[in-house]
């Protein structure tokens, strides 16, 4: 097993959410500290970390950023290195992601090139956000890098590919919170009452509309309720409902035009339902969107100098922070292909670890291009 292999078996078992990434920031400090320590400076900030790799004559700083966050899900993998965390578990493949972006940093530890280069390993990927508040930092403001890559593990391709398109490759999202407050009441005298699991499942309902009736069919978009809470017992008419879900647009535009037409439906519900409603669009990640030189480039040097297969996608209804990071810098995500059955967020997840070697060879070899030229 490679040594990346295993850092990524250590980092499945201790999956975090958001802000609370303390043992996995504790574990990649306690790696960097294996490592010679005359090219590393390292920076924390919150649960991440800022690791400046330095060149040998620097003209540029090359950016790399991994998310560092587990989701709120119970692993059913059977896995001998599954979850310690009862309902935790990395089913968005960052701990990939961060053995992958070790890896990279190792190599150029050891094999050091002209451009200095800069490791963002960010916390909150899944929610709230990472990627806005660490742009806005001191750190990064000294750091700027002058282009920036990062991946995202795809389970629908295979290992020895990757996907990725010029432009726009994921969605803009949203958050979205609903709370809805009637009248509660026994069971069987609903007439005295004002039902919130009705009006809940007919709110869910007419928020599919806006998808089917008020989009583009042309344009796309996707509103996804994920949770939905309400009632106490099955005898009792339930006084509140509170609704979570988010909300995908292949536009900014679009996404005004979505969220406006939300809160007309949820006013409908109001009046209809005779109750209170509050909703909160939580945090809102801008689309990935991928520059156009720096893409094809890319995609020409993979498909020339490596075995990697280069596979151009459609845009995906993903989110991803890192949209804010391609809004400052220069540069593009790409899909890995590690062929899991069950796809991102299922708590099956069971990437292929053989993709975990393919991609360090793979970006070292594009790094060591770009940094010495
Ligand atoms: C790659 C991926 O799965 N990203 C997440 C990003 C979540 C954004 C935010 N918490 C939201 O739900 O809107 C995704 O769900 O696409």
């Amino acid at each position: 097993m490679s040594s990346f292999v295993k850092i990524r078996r250590d980092l499945h078992q201790i999956p975090e959410l958001g802000f609370q990434e303390f043992k996995t920031q504790r574990y990649v400090l306690s790696y960097l500290q294996t490592l010679p320590e005359a090219r590393l400076e390292i920076k924390l900030w919150e649960t991440g970390i800022f690791v400046k790799v330095k060149g040998t004559e620097p003209k540029k700083i090359i950016g790399y950023r991994t998310d560092i966050d587990g989701l709120p899900i119970v692993e059913e993998t059977g896995l001998e290195f599954h979850s310690k965390h009862a309902t935790e578990m990395h089913a968005c493949g960052h701990d990939f992601h961060m053995s992958i972006a070790l890896g990279v940093l190792t190599h150029f530890v050891h094999h050091p090139i002209k451009d200095d280069l800069l490791f963002i390993f960010q916390p909150a990927e899944e929610g709230p956000g990472g990627a806005e508040p660490m742009l806005k930092t001191d750190i990064m403001k000294e750091w700027m890098p002058d282009m920036i890559l990062a991946l995202h593990i795809a389970p629908e391709y295979p290992v020895g590919s990757i996907a990725i398109r010029e432009g726009l490759l994921f969605a803009n999202t949203s958050e979205l919170f609903i709370d809805l407050k009637g009248k509660g009441g026994h069971a069987a005298y609903p007439h005295q009452t004002n039902d919130m699991i009705i009006a809940a499942c007919s709110l869910v309902t007419q928020l599919q509309s806006i998808i089917s009736r008020n989009v583009d069919p042309l344009d796309s978009a996707v509103i996804t309720i994920g949770k939905i809470t309400s009632g106490t017992v099955q005898n009792i008419i339930a006084e509140k409902a509170r609704l979570e879900g988010t909300i995908r647009t292949l536009s900014v535009e679009s996404m005004d035009k979505v969220k406006k037409r939300i809160e007309e439906i949820v006013k409908g519900i109001e009046v209809g339902y005779q109750c209170e409603t509050k909703i909160d669009f939580g945090a809102m990640y801008y689309q990935v969107y991928n520059e156009a030189k720096l893409t094809k480039e890319f995609m020409e040097f993979v498909d020339r100098n490596t075995d990697v297969k280069v596979i151009e996608c459609n845009e995906a209804m993903t989110g991803e922070d890192f949209g804010y990071m391609l809004k400052e810098i220069p540069g593009f995500m790409f899909w890995l292909g590690v062929e899991s059955e069950y796809g991102l967020h299922h708590s099956k997840l069971n990437p292929n670890e053989q993709a975990i070697d393919t991609a360090i060879n793979m970006i070292c070899q594009y790094i060591e291009y770009k940094g010495n030229a």
